[in-house]
């Protein structure tokens, strides 16, 4: 029997069963186990609270503890920072990393007018969605997608934004009124992906979760968490990331974008490098950012 951690919300719920009915279609008997975090209970800014790692600890604590085997985290809320003992066993096949708008009567970014309320609590949408000019009101909001989605047909909002991905799972794309191009707002690292954790040394769950992994996502997510590493280190402006495989002249190749968001402003830079390096693409892009 594997023991699947998972938070309660919507969104983990159905990445966790997700990853539960993978597990099983291969065999695996799976039981799910409900895990609730300070950002579940806590309704303050996440900036106060700790940053997205507060979703992180308690799963980590449980896998630590032995209460679970796995638990499946949303790559873009995992902090890049390793811990002890524990391990990514899978990264599954990405969803569209993308971000998207919804906005009232089916507008599009373009479509707002100036002074238009615009909810994102983000710090990198809300550095891209500035540095396009269109004048936007931009609001701190929190809540889970549902609640989100719900300030803006209860007219509390012109517009939200938010991951595509998540739409996709919770299936609500229906509301989607443009999705955003990466030219304008480059996504979190790792958004779209999911990371399955767990203990390091546990064989008999390395070998279940090995079937589940996807080695282009795998690839594309360590160059993005590298990127956010290695800016982390030396800055604290918000900072978006996405790379792709691509097939090249001697095989496949990693392209990395970064955006990093600085005094009003965005800073664009991109890269190329062997699919089997992410770790220095990554870390090369952040460098070259930092630099300029
Ligand atoms: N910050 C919360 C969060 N964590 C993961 C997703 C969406 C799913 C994903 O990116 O994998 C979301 C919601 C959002 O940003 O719209």
């Amino acid at each position: 029997m594997i023991r699947l951690g998972t938070r309660r919300s919507a969104l983990a719920t159905a990445q966790a069963t997700y990853v539960a009915d993978s597990l099983r279609a291969l065999g695996h008997e799976v039981e799910l186990v409900l895990i609730t975090t300070t950002g579940d209970v806590n309704r303050a800014p996440l900036a106060q609270i700790g940053g997205t790692g507060i979703f992180v600890s308690a799963l980590r604590d449980a896998l630590l503890a032995n209460h679970i085997d796995i638990a499946v985290h949303s790559l873009k809320d995992l902090p890049t920072v390793p811990v002890d003992e524990l391990t990514l066993g899978a990264i599954p096949v990405r969803e569209d990393p993308r971000d998207v708008l919804i906005a009232r009567d089916g507008l599009s970014l373009g479509e707002l007018q100036t002074g238009a309320v615009v909810g994102t609590g983000s710090p990198r949408r809300q550095a891209q969605l500035e540095a396009l000019g269109l004048g936007l009101e931009l609001t701190g909001i929190r809540g889970n997608v549902d609640t989100r989605i719900a300030m803006v047909a209860d007219g509390k909002l012109d517009a939200v934004v938010l991951a595509r991905a998540g739409l996709a799972r919770l299936g609500r794309l229906a509301e989607v009124t443009e999705t955003l191009d990466p030219i304008q707002v480059l996504p979190a690292p790792g958004q779209g992906a999911l990371g399955i954790e767990c203990r390091a040394d546990d064989a008999a769950v390395l070998a279940a979760l090995a079937p589940l992994e996807d080695p282009a996502t795998r690839a594309a997510v360590t160059a993005e968490r590298q990127l956010l590493n290695t800016l982390e280190a030396g800055c604290t402006a918000p900072v978006g990331a996405l790379a792709e495989v691509v097939e090249g002249d001697d095989g496949p190749e990693l392209w990395l974008r970064g955006a990093l968001g600085q005094d009003g402003g965005v800073r664009r830079l991109s890269a190329s490098g062997p699919m089997d390096d992410p770790v220095s693409l990554g870390r090369a892009l952040a460098k070259e950012l930092l630099e300029e």
